[in-house]
């Protein structure tokens, strides 16, 4: 089938100290998450002059993917939108339809199902198509990746290299964002029973651990938010660092298996939470790095694209395990899939 363009399609940050507020309250618009927990979080924001790193990675890995586009002689421009901040989805689809697109594959920057991972991005391609109007371009959404050789590989080689810092036997521990423990029993069509996105990022620990030849490991979650009563995936990295310290364990490499770049919620959770915590009890601890400035994680881009233009044979190492995301126009991938959770009224 033929395409005329690539939707890079992302979280968004905010770029400088006004849009902090404005960013927040476009990600929790109707969430219910509590006004404290914004006002720490953009702390956290401030405290890097309020820009996330987050528009300038994907900028950065956007002309990494246009290069490897040029070596392999694929013609497609790359167009770049976010769900939370500027450039926003809407108005890079407008842009697009401008342009002339007629029909663009899109590039989600998550590797996993579930609502926050993949559905949500779904309703974003929705909702910008519904804002260009009846010529908006037609979007067909890039699948999960979380088991794609390209993928395991790269975090299994900055799983190595940040192993090789720390003294022997330090403890692989790979995390997560947490997501409602509700969401995550909706995540996948109902007759899979549910869990779709925790499963999803146990085997692509699983792989990255065997591919770095580690035995033991830990799957653990992180940047929770949501009032206290409502229960999330947990244990929490910081918790967890706790709780390994009171087993004796002495250094700590942590993976953010859930992540494809070295955003806030890594550099701030991670960086400075888990790394003071760490340091406080004494802890060995140092971070695996994402796969966004790796050049592999542009090919894997390339090859995902030549699956729709070339019919290239879709690799994965646990081809049995569910997966999807694959979808048009915002379609959801199977009836009921990843649901969006109940939410409380705004
Ligand atoms: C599964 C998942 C991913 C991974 C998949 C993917 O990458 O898409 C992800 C990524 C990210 N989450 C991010 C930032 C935030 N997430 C928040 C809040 C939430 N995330 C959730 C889930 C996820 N989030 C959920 C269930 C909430 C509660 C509110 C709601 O139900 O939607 C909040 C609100 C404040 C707070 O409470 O923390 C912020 C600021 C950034 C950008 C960092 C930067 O700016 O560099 C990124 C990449
Ligand atoms: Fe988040």
């Amino acid at each position: 089938m033929s395409f005329d363009a690539l939707l890079w399609l992302s979280f968004g940050g905010p770029e400088g100290p006004a849009d902090v507020r404005p960013f927040l309250e476009n990600v929790t618009r109707g969430r219910g998450v509590p006004p404290e927990r914004l006002d720490e979080v953009e702390q956290h924001y401030q405290h890097f002059g309020g820009v996330s790193p987050i528009n300038r990675l994907n900028r950065e890995a956007i002309a990494a993917v246009e290069a490897e586009l040029a070596t392999q002689g694929v013609k497609l421009p790359v167009y770049f939108g976010n769900r939370n901040w500027h450039p926003m989805a809407e108005e890079t689809v407008g842009t697009m339809l401008a342009d002339g697109v007629h029909r663009a594959l899109v590039f989600p920057t998550s590797a996993y199902g579930g609502y926050s991972a993949c559905r949500q991005y779904d309703e974003d391609i929705e909702r910008a198509r519904a804002a260009a109007g009846p010529n908006a371009p037609e979007l067909v959404k890039l699948r999960h990746f979380f088991d794609h050789p390209l993928f395991v590989e790269s975090f299994a080689d900055a799983t190595r290299q940040t192993l090789a810092t720390l003294p022997q036997g330090a403890r692989l521990v790979f995390t997560a964002h947490s997501v409602p423990v509700s969401a995550d029993k909706a995540a996948g069509p109902p007759a899979e029973g549910g869990g779709r996105y925790s499963k999803q990022v146990g085997e692509a620990s699983r792989l990255v651990a065997a591919a770095a030849g580690v035995a033991e490991y830990d799957v653990v979650w992180q940047s929770r938010s949501g009032p206290p009563q409502i229960p999330w995936l947990d244990p929490d990295i910081v918790d967890h660092i706790e709780a390994l310290h009171a087993d004796g364990v002495t250094a700590v490499a942590v993976c953010p298996i859930g992540f494809v770049s070295d955003h806030l919620e890594v550099i701030w959770d991670l960086d400075n939470e888990a790394a003071e915590k760490a340091d406080e009890l004494g802890v060995a601890f140092a971070r695996v790095s994402t796969p966004n400035s790796d050049p592999r994680f542009a090919q894997l881009v390339v090859e995902l694209i030549r699956e729709h233009t070339e019919g290239l044979e879709p690799r994965r190492l646990s081809p049995d395990f569910p997966a999807a995301g694959c979808t048009v126009n915002g379609a959801p991938c199977a009836p009921l899939c990843c649901e969006p959770a109940k939410r409380p009224a705004r």
